[in-house]
């Protein structure tokens, strides 16, 4: 903080320093006018006599209007300077993302935790540190300055009821996150409450709204959330449970010595060898050595800091990972020939591999229908071929160069692809499909919006468009001024769109997983209708478990436990009476008996 805003930090310090010693300027102005009381009283303000009185007095005004001078420009600054900590930090957070080609921050749980932290899941900013520091800072100055007021009446008590009060002080620091078993043991009270956030943030989020109501899972997840909040607190009254005795013992000695302290204050003021003046101070300063142990601002500080180490373990983790990726080879014109699965092995951290010795030359300018059932590494075959996984073993080679030497970037600038779980992006319609190929979006005005817009017409999402009542130019989404929602079939086509873009702008690989899930039977067929003629001479990869769509592809691939199966045309594995070809007749069968109408797409 002190490095990256040096002259915030520095006010900082000023106004932490002020709020310390005006309090305790004020004890001992008001000390000196209770020793003037006598003079005033005698021969009263007006005079000669009467005038340092005066001074007094008018430092006394001086102090108070300071005290709440600085309090209000704590205020400001500490509002300015969380925000700016805030976002300078989240920024470095998202660069570090972002400059990852892969998804290991999100898929790595050990780095997905340091993810979650640094990017505010527990729902405090980092910019709570500020306004923590500045909270202790000031209350431990004023400690600080109380017992130099003591010191300067007896110098032993303030040095050892200091220590004392500092030592309450340390034990009742409480360290927020302390837990030895974090990220590691499922029942840590960090995993523990990690869970319970979890559950408040479904309970909260829009999105699952639905499915809550229509499960009833309303009372089922506010009694489950109430019960892990209850573990979490239990767990924390536990940790901290021989602690509190060890600070009750000492919070036991500390009275002891201040009313040793004052009992003495009282004797030698009867015995008139303490003045009241100094009476008054030794009272003010013994109340505000309190401060020494003031626990104000920790809980701030705990939760702004949390995300710091994680911020610059994230920046460290992301640049090992960025500088593992040194491929600069540009993709331009890629792929001509090929790309080729060469023996790959890949496994998710701590799963067993999805694939292991697979081998897979898929041509140039070929389209390629992928089946299988759920979870036999569909998906994962394209995250590869995409480079947002590495294999562990072997490599994918793009006409003979491996992937992780080209450039990724160029290389995704050659690949259009639209997954399962495709954005939403909840931004107007020029910027949801535009996102396939920002260069060509960027484009001059009119340009941008014909090429917009004749993406938008291959991907049958023309009429969406012409439907939208501010065109392209209306968010999608009903929570944004102006906004409309999409249906699931329609959000499916501006994603399409999206895709269709990317190949407007080059791209020669066009994946499409699951494409067509949401769309009923029609708009799948009239879609493919089109892509047959626009996707020629491209290289074009379909995965679905719909086998009206995959059929229409070159060549099938059926993948079964991580390996290739079968493997030809359409015809042929019907011919061969395989697995494709069962079940092939029992989704054929069904379209018959349930759609008459679809019968020649099934
Ligand atoms: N991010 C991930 N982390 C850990 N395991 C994963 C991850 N993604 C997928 N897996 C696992 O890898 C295997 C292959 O998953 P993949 O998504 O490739 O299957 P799929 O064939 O596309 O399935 P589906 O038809 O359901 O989409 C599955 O066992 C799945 O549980």
């Amino acid at each position: 903080m002190v490095r990256e805003f040096p002259l915030a930090a520095a006010w900082i310090a000023f106004l932490v320093a002020l709020a310390g010693l005006l309090p305790a300027a004020f004890a001992a102005l008001v000390a000196d006018l209770v020793e003037s009381l006598p003079v005033i009283i005698g021969s009263g303000l007006g005079t000669a006599t009467g005038q340092p009185v005066l001074f007094i007095l008018v430092a006394i005004g001086v102090v108070l209007l300071a005290q709440e001078l600085v309090a209000s420009l704590a205020t400001v600054t500490t509002t300015v300077v969380y925000q700016r900590y805030d976002e300078h930090l989240l920024t470095r957070v998202m660069k570090a993302l972002l400059a990852v080609p892969g998804l290991d921050p999100f898929e790595d749980p050990a780095l997905a935790i340091k993810t979650d932290r640094a990017v505010r899941i527990p729902g405090f900013g980092p910019g709570e540190l500020i306004t923590g520091l500045m909270e202790k800072g000031a209350v431990r100055a004023q400690g600080l300055a109380a017992a130099v007021l003591v010191a300067t009446i007896w110098p032993l008590a303030a040095v050892v009821l200091s220590v004392a009060w500092l030592l309450v002080g340390r034990r009742l620091q409480v360290d927020f996150d302390a837990d030895p078993d974090a990220g590691t043991d499922p029942s840590s009270w960090t995993e523990t409450r990690r869970r319970a956030r979890y559950l408040k943030q479904v309970g909260l989020m829009p999105a699952w709204a639905k499915e809550l109501r229509i499960f009833g899972l309303v009372d089922w997840l506010a009694d489950r959330f109430g019960r892990q909040n209850a573990k979490v607190l239990a767990d924390l009254w536990r940790i901290r449970a021989v602690e509190q005795r060890v600070v009750l013992a000492l919070f036991t000695v500390v009275v002891a010595a201040n009313v040793v302290v004052l009992a003495l204050a009282a004797r030698a003021a009867m015995d008139g060898s303490l003045s009241l003046g100094q009476l008054i101070i030794l009272l003010q300063g013994l109340l505000g050595m309190a401060f020494l142990a003031s626990q104000n601002g920790d809980g701030f500080i705990a939760n702004g800091s949390v995300a710091v180490p994680d911020v610059l373990e994230l920046e460290r983790a992301t640049a090992g990972l960025a500088a593992a990726r040194p491929g600069r080879l540009p993709a331009d014109g890629l792929p001509r020939r090929e790309i080729h699965f060469e023996n790959v092995r890949f496994g998710y951290a701590g799963r067993t591999p999805v694939f292991d010795g697979l081998s897979l030359r898929i041509e140039a300018g070929q389209s390629v229908g992928i089946v299988g059932l759920n979870g036999a590494g569909k998906t994962t075959l394209i995250k590869l071929l995409a480079g947002l996984e590495t294999p562990q073993l072997g490599q994918v080679t793009v006409d003979g160069t491996p992937l992780v030497d080209l450039d990724l970037e160029s290389w995704w600038r050659r690949v259009a692809a639209i997954f399962q779980d495709f954005v939403h992006y909840e931004l107007p319609a020029r910027d949801a499909i535009g996102f396939g190929a920002v260069d060509l979006a960027g484009s001059q005005r009119s340009t941008a919006d014909h090429d917009l817009r004749s993406a938008a017409q291959l991907a049958g999402a023309g009429e969406i468009i012409a439907d939208l009542p501010q065109g392209l130019d209306t968010p999608l989404s009903r929570r944004l001024a102006g906004g409309v929602d999409l249906s699931g079939g329609q959000w499916q086509r501006i994603a399409l769109a999206r895709t269709m873009l990317t190949v407007q702008a080059g791209a020669r690989v066009l994946v499409l997983d699951e494409p067509t899930a949401q769309l009923d039977v029609r708009a799948e067929a009239d879609i493919y209708d089109r892509f047959l003629d626009l996707t020629r001479g491209l290289t074009t990869i379909v995965i679905s478990h719909r086998f009206s769509t995959v059929r229409r592809a070159d060549r099938i691939l059926v993948l079964d436990g991580g390996r290739i199966t079968e493997d030809g045309s359409h015809a042929e594995l019907v011919a061969t009476g395989g697995r494709y070809a069962r079940l092939f007749a029992k989704q054929a069968l069904r379209y018959v008996d349930d759609n008459p109408a679809a019968g020649d797409h099934g």
